[in-house]
């Protein structure tokens, strides 16, 4: 049976994650009213502003029905602002900002700082296939745009990849080891966006965890 994921589309990159998805054998639909939610089998919280989207799920009265779905047990996957909105604590966001919660992490928003509000790295990533070529522990590109980093999980939440460690080039010292990407039960977050990079992997594994 196709597995049904859809993609929040209030703001973000929407049309990136569904071409992944769609590469990892998926079928998506867009999502915009609580209606939407009951087809689906999982649902993707795109990287773009946390703060906007927030608001926007607000106005758009999904913040309540998604907030059960996901305590019902919906897999859900946050890249960069969706890792905000499925943590259940901030650090440095807004006064008013709010999360959907669900993730026992803390997570901090635009952690990586002025110098390296972007940057680019190889990480081991654990849980994925490798590709192209078989390595040891499987990599992946990160691209991270002005990302959170997890700065503490809870007992359930087991860490998938980090920064690499200090010393390593190009990597800036409060940056290394960080958490960036962890998985509890069938919530999956990243504060990278491998859906712009063209390697659908960590889109397969989410499409695994919610055909369960
Ligand atoms: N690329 C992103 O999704 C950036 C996230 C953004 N800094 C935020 O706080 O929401």
């Amino acid at each position: 049976m196709t597995t049904t994921i859809g993609v929040l589309a209030l703001q973000g990159d929407v049309r990136e994650h569904r071409a992944a998805l769609e590469s990892a054998g998926a079928r998506t639909t867009a999502v915009r009213r609580p209606e939407e939610l009951a087809a689906l089998d999982g649902l993707v919280l795109p990287g773009g502003e946390s703060t906007t989207i927030d608001k926007l799920l607000h106005v758009f009265e999904l913040a309540a029905p998604l907030r059960d779905r996901i305590a019902a047990g919906l897999p859900v996957y946050g890249s960069c602002a969706g890792m905000i909105l499925l943590a259940d604590r901030i650090l440095d966001g807004t006064a008013d900002q709010r999360t959907l919660g669900g993730l026992d992490v803390t997570v901090r928003r635009n952690a990586f700082g002025r110098q390296v509000d972007s940057f680019e790295t190889d990480l081991a990533f654990d849980g994925i296939r490798s590709a192209p070529t078989p390595h040891a522990v499987p990599s992946v590109h990160a691209v991270f745009i002005r990302a959170p980093w997890v700065e503490d999980t809870g007992p359930q939440v087991r860490v998938l990849a980090r920064i690499p460690a200090a010393g390593t080039p190009g990597i800036p010292e409060a940056a290394a080891g960080r958490i960036v990407a962890v998985q509890q039960g069938s919530l999956l977050a990243t504060s990278f966006h491998p859906e712009i990079s063209g390697d659908a992997r960590v889109h397969e594994l989410f499409v695994k965890i919610a055909k369960g």
